[in-house]
């Protein structure tokens, strides 16, 4: 199923991928209303859905919306509630960038009825095709929701120095059996990189919402830094150098991780059935 924001490619594994945040559309009345188009695309989980395409040969369903996390953020609690209440984080409709840059011209930010319009248009039909991919799966057994995403190895308002390489979240234990978990670490430590379980990045809205481990869905986030499959400049990101492009030969080491960890995760759900 395609729309021209959405689209869905149902696979007959045990493993669906959420891509919430790799989109860059913008509708032009919004855009028109944002202080930049680059700060308004600055922190897309940039080319994960082109590093994760090898999934749906793996028999993976996919789930992506193609509008940008800054008009609706998908993987937020849809209440607006913090997913890290005390600690800074981008809201359902952000108004700052992960460095803390205004996304809106003064008096120009969305007011409570337009954030209720934009969560119609794009957050629930996106959830909506989640949940019957997940109630589709279901019907058969045991599968695994894998949320992908990736972000910048250094964002000083959000951690503390460099991110390490793999970041699995599964909410402290919640969304997932620790079997899967284990599994997803240990594929990861195979490359050699560093890795961290439950450290900055928990898991989302996504993974909290639709984990519950014991009606069989298995939920759990994988966060990349950046590092590991495209090139980050040292100096100030500027729209002249950022996002770098998407260079194949960049990807390779990093598609073969992922596709561990991915068999991990087939294997896991096969094993619970
Ligand atoms: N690249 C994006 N990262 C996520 C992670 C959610 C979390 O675990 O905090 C986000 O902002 O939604």
């Amino acid at each position: 199923m395609t729309s021209d924001w959405l689209t869905v490619h149902e696979g007959a594994a045990p493993l669906i991928i959420g891509l919430p945040h790799t989109g860059t559309t913008i509708p032009a009345a919004i855009e028109a209303r944002m202080s930049s188009p680059w700060l308004a695309r600055k922190d897309a989980d940039w080319w994960v859905d082109r590093l994760y395409d090898f999934a749906r040969d793996m028999g993976a369903t996919t789930v992506r919306t193609a509008l940008s996390r800054s008009v609706i953020d998908v993987n937020r609690d849809p209440s607006g509630a913090s997913l890290y209440p005390g600690q800074i984080t981008t809201g359902l409709c952000p108004l700052e960038t992960f460095d803390g840059e205004p996304l809106y011209r003064p008096g120009q930010a969305p007011d409570a009825a337009e954030i209720e319009e934009r969560r119609a248009a794009w957050f629930d039909p996106y959830h909506a095709a989640l949940q019957a991919q997940i109630d589709r799966l279901q019907a058969k057994g045991p599968l695994v929701v894998y949320d992908a995403h990736s972000i910048r190895s250094v964002a000083p308002r959000l951690f503390a120095g460099e991110l390490p390489q793999f970041n699995i979240g599964d909410n402290d234990g919640a969304t997932c059996a620790p079997r899967l978990t284990q599994a997803v670490e240990a594929a990861c430590a195979v490359s050699g990189d560093s890795l961290v379980v439950n450290g900055r990045f928990k898991g989302g809205w996504t993974t909290r919402r639709y984990g519950r481990p014991q009606a069989g869905v298995h939920a759990i986030q994988m966060e990349l830094a950046d590092r590991g499959y495209m090139r980050e400049p040292a100096e100030a990101l500027t729209p002249e150098n950022w996002p770098t492009p998407y260079e194949p030969e960049r990807t390779e080491t990093m598609r073969r991780h992922l596709r561990r960890v991915l068999n991990a995760c087939i294997t896991f759900a096969e094993s619970r059935t």
